[in-house]
């Protein structure tokens, strides 16, 4: 057990995915796993374990932003021993060839979260995916003839920023903004694991586009269905 995470040591699988909202934790156990088991409810931040084609997996609930998801990454790495960490979460697209239903492979991730700034004395650092899982999400998406995207995402510490400036981030090639992956890339490489982060584009800040809970279930699930088959590949 660990300070927000209830399990036993050996309940918790090698690779981890990581969904921001306990609830689609939930949703991936039931609909994807064979076998899923309940292993944490601590402040309602749901994990569970099972097997997916063979492979023992386990996804955990992260909670939105730096802060929350790196507890569950901190505690995952300390007390659980975890090898792969993979983001499947969701993102407001800032570039126009960038589409809601789109699946992002984030490369690396630009933040304006003082986290790293702390961890390196002011100096800026690049948090960057692991190649091994980024190649094998791409294989495995560009197999299901998904319309990837993949480049960098920027984690911002606030959703309703009034002063953010997307014309800049798209004009420095930046796909879509969301809130950890700049946290787990760092932290999972202070740890020596392999993380990659994989989202959905749930909207389109600029245009103002959205789509429908059905939409999103069906494109969530292309996005779980990726990062599970980069999963069952992973050492
Ligand atoms: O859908 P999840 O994984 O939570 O990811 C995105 O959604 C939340 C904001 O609504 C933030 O956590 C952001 O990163
Ligand atoms: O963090 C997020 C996630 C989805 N859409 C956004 O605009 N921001």
């Amino acid at each position: 057990m660990s300070v927000h995470i209830g399990a036993k040591a050996d309940d918790i699988a090698e690779t981890v995915l990581l969904p921001g909202d306990p609830l689609r934790a939930k949703y991936i156990a039931e609909t994807f796993l064979e076998n899923p088991f309940c292993y944490n409810e601590v402040r309602g931040m749901l994990g569970f374990t099972g097997t997916y084609k063979g492979k023992k997996v386990s996804v955990q609930g992260t909670g939105m932003g730096v802060p929350s998801i790196s507890i569950y990454i901190n505690e995952l790495m300390q007390s659980y021993h975890v090898q792969n960490l993979i983001r499947v979460g969701t993102c407001g697209a800032i570039q126009k060839d960038v589409n809601v239903r789109d699946v992002i492979l984030a490369m690396t991730s630009s933040t304006d979260s003082s986290m790293n700034r702390q961890t390196f004395n002011g100096i800026d650092y690049a948090p960057t995916a692991n190649w091994e899982l980024l190649k094998r999400a791409f294989d495995a998406g560009t197999e299901k003839g998904l319309p990837l995207k993949v480049g960098n995402v920027f984690t911002a510490d606030q959703f309703y920023n009034d002063h953010a400036d997307h014309e800049k981030w798209a004009q420095y090639g930046i796909l879509a903004i969301e809130m950890e992956t700049a946290a787990l890339y760092t932290l999972a490489a202070k740890y020596g694991c392999r993380a990659l982060s994989v989202l959905t584009v749930s909207d389109h800040i600029i245009t103002g586009e959205e789509t429908t809970s059905d939409e999103r279930q069906t494109t969530f699930n292309e996005m779980i269905e990726v990062a599970l088959e980069t999963a069952v590949q992973s050492k």
